[in-house]
């Protein structure tokens, strides 16, 4: 993971005055919802979802999962991940501390509940960057505030040249990816959304209009719309 560091979900310190947005988000007085992202390993999720966390006006916040995973070099503990062992992981998920949780890849992730509730209750959307085992948990549990999209790379063999260009993990580790890839790519009928990333900023202006048409549905608009309806039926 590689998001934009402000704009995680630990210390965003933004004021609500900040948060209205060109979406009108805080204006229509809407519940916020879960977008996930989710996609083999090298599809480009993380990619996007930093570009995404780039677009200000857009105003998401990041879920920073927790992990077992070894930090790779680029990475910053509490920023892209929270690294923490597997006892301080079995911890977490057994006092019931992780909305979802899965082992990916020979280690496990899991997201922290709390700071995503916080975030929800003030009406701001929260982008997750989880596996499809974590997206069917978070779906059974609030479906109608989740909102998934399921990245495909163009080829196979785009995924693999992705996965060594990026050059982050070690051969065994690529292959061990690839291997897992098939079985992801599988999974795309249980998502809302499938977008083919070939050129980043297609993919990019495709995510952006899911996420304005997200956010103007009416079962999210209902509180704050039905206060400026009533004043449009007082008007003569
Ligand atoms: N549309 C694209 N065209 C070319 N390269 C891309 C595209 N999207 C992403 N990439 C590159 O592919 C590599 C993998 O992307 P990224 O790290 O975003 O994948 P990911 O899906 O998050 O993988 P992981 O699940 O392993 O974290 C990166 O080097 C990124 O710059
Ligand atoms: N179910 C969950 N999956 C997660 C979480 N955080 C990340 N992930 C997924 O794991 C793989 C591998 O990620 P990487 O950073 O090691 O490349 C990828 O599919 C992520 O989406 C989580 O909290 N829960």
């Amino acid at each position: 993971m590689h998001p934009d560091e402000d704009r995680a979900i630990q210390g965003t310190g933004r004021d609500a005055d900040d948060a209205k947005d060109l979406l009108g988000r805080n204006d229509a007085g809407r519940r916020g919802f879960m977008l996930i992202l989710s996609s083999p390993s090298g599809a480009g999720k993380t990619t996007l979802t930093r570009m995404l966390l780039q677009t200000k006006e857009l105003d998401l916040t990041l879920s920073i999962s927790v992990t077992t995973r070894p930090r790779r070099s680029s990475e910053v503990d509490g920023i892209h991940y929270t690294f923490i062992t597997r006892k301080q992981f079995e911890a977490l998920r057994d006092g019931g501390e992780l909305l979802e949780w899965a082992e990916v890849h020979g280690n496990c992730y899991g997201t922290p509940r709390e700071p995503v509730e916080k975030v929800l209750a003030q009406g701001r959307d929260v982008l997750f960057d989880i596996d499809y085992q974590g997206t069917q948990q978070v779906k059974q549990k609030t479906a109608e505030d989740v909102v998934t999209i399921f990245i495909l790379p163009p080829s196979m063999k785009e995924l693999r040249a992705r996965l060594e260009r990026r050059a982050e993990d070690p051969p065994e580790v690529i292959a061990k990816r690839l291997e897992n890839a098939r079985n992801e790519i599988r999974r795309w009928t249980q998502y809302d959304y499938v977008l083919v990333n070939r050129d980043l900023q297609t993919t990019f202006s495709d995510l952006f209009a899911i996420l304005t048409a997200e956010r103007r549905r009416a079962v999210r608009l209902k509180a704050g719309i039905g206060a400026f309806v009533e004043e449009l039926l007082r008007e003569s």
